[in-house]
């Protein structure tokens, strides 16, 4: 088994709460998760019951206390009472704020029956906004098949097509939907050169010169969203396993559904499929190769309920570290697996991001558009610069980071 490195608790800073004053974590919490909500009862058509069930827990945020789960048929009740020990009598603004978000989304799937036999079991009840996500890119969706299409005639992977894969899965991470719901904000955009000033510590090339050197290694994502975000996904695994530089892709994704747009596996088939019925050339040949990788188990899909769990990143079980373990590079995608890795405290922004996840098992590379008050590995002449000129950097999605972190 791999030593573990984990963060040296002394040295650790508080985590981020809600009841950070003024902080973007207390609105957060405070309106935002009601309005996620209120978006869920208005996108599907529950009984009354489940209705008023997402009604009590709208009334119940922020000040109510949280209390264990009561969905006896899921598969994570007893965790989920574990988890919750150390936080009787708080409300949703004293407990960390990554926890609050985690529980809010679980608290949505014990509303709506997700895990009890019946009518409602398994329905996504973020479907609307998952399938709207990926309707509404299908111009963008288009443009990257037909890049790919060309970046796999290199038979050796191409550091150029490489990188600016790279890019583009970056950007794909600023379509977020409990942000930004589907259809209301342009964010599938398929540019590259202009959007390069806004990446805060970009290791391209060094993710790049690493993969050149690989053969049928052994890659893993860590995956986000499902939508646009998640094709930006399937073209890099697609162009690493078409040139060979990886044997096989692992996509680590969500056991349920989760933080509106988070991928579980029936939405990575459900998006092969959707592409698979373009009439679009590009579209239907990216589509039938990743079918085949897929059908091949090239790529493979894999779940973990610790995807789901409301525990920073340094508390993977040994399970899935010794997995990781085997990985030559892992992909870790999206800013709440960035807060994750982080445990979602407040670290200094200059720390380096590489002495908090020092604990990974494997190389990884963090591709995250900055969407709440947290950042490492940055300097602090461009911490003021960013203060002076855009106030929002840290929330408005704008801003990327491209951080490697090497083992070797
Ligand atoms: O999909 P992503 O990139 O993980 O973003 C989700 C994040 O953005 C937020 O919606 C806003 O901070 C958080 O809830 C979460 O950290």
């Amino acid at each position: 088994m791999k030593q573990r490195n984990f963060p040296d608790p002394e040295l650790m800073p508080p985590p981020i709460k809600g009841s950070d004053e003024g902080s973007f974590a207390h609105s957060s919490v405070a309106v935002r998760l009601g309005v996620i909500a209120k978006r869920v009862i208005a996108e599907n058509d529950f009984t009354p019951e489940i209705v008023e069930n997402l009604e009590k827990l709208i009334q119940e945020i922020p000040y109510g206390l949280v209390r264990p789960l009561q969905d006896t048929h899921s598969p994570d009740l007893a965790a989920w009472t574990s988890y919750l020990e150390p936080f009787q009598n708080c409300n949703w603004l004293e407990i960390p704020w990554y926890f609050a978000e985690a529980y809010f989304y679980r608290r949505i799937l014990e509303a709506t029956h997700y895990f009890q036999p019946g009518r409602w079991q398994a329905v996504d009840p973020f479907e609307y906004q998952k399938n709207l996500g990926l309707s509404t890119a299908i111009d963008a969706i288009a443009a990257l098949s037909n890049f790919v299409n060309n970046a796999i005639q290199d038979i050796h992977p191409n550091k150029t097509y490489l990188k600016e894969l790279i890019y583009f899965d970056l950007w794909g991470n600023r379509a977020d939907m409990s942000l930004w719901p589907a259809g209301e904000v342009e964010q599938n955009r398929v540019e590259s050169e202009r959007e390069k000033s806004y990446i805060l510590a970009d290791d391209t090339s060094k993710v790049a010169d690493r993969i050149a050197s690989f053969s049928s290694t052994r890659i893993d994502f860590i995956i986000d969203n499902a939508g646009f975000e998640l094709i930006g996904d399937l073209c890099i695994a697609d162009f690493l396993l078409t040139t060979n530089a990886a044997g096989t892709v692992y996509f680590h994704l969500k056991a349920h559904p989760t933080f509106v747009s988070d991928a579980t596996i029936k939405d990575v088939i459900y998006t092969t499929e959707f592409l698979a019925k373009s009439s679009d050339r590009d579209v239907k040949a990216f589509a039938l190769r990743l079918k085949n990788y897929i059908a091949n188990n090239r790529l493979k899909l894999r779940e973990h309920l610790f995807w789901t769990s409301p525990l920073p990143l340094w508390e993977m079980p040994d399970t899935i570290v010794n997995d990781l373990a085997r990985s030559h590079l892992i992909f870790l995608k999206g800013d709440a697996n960035y807060r994750r890795s982080m445990g979602d405290r407040h670290w200094p922004f200059t720390t380096p991001y590489g002495d908090i996840v020092s604990y990974f098992p494997a190389p990884l590379v963090a591709l995250r558009t900055l969407k709440s008050e947290l950042a490492a590995g940055l300097q602090t002449a461009q911490i003021e610069m960013l203060n002076h000129q855009d106030p929002d950097w840290l929330t408005n999605g704008q801003w990327g980071v491209i951080q490697f972190v090497d083992r070797s």
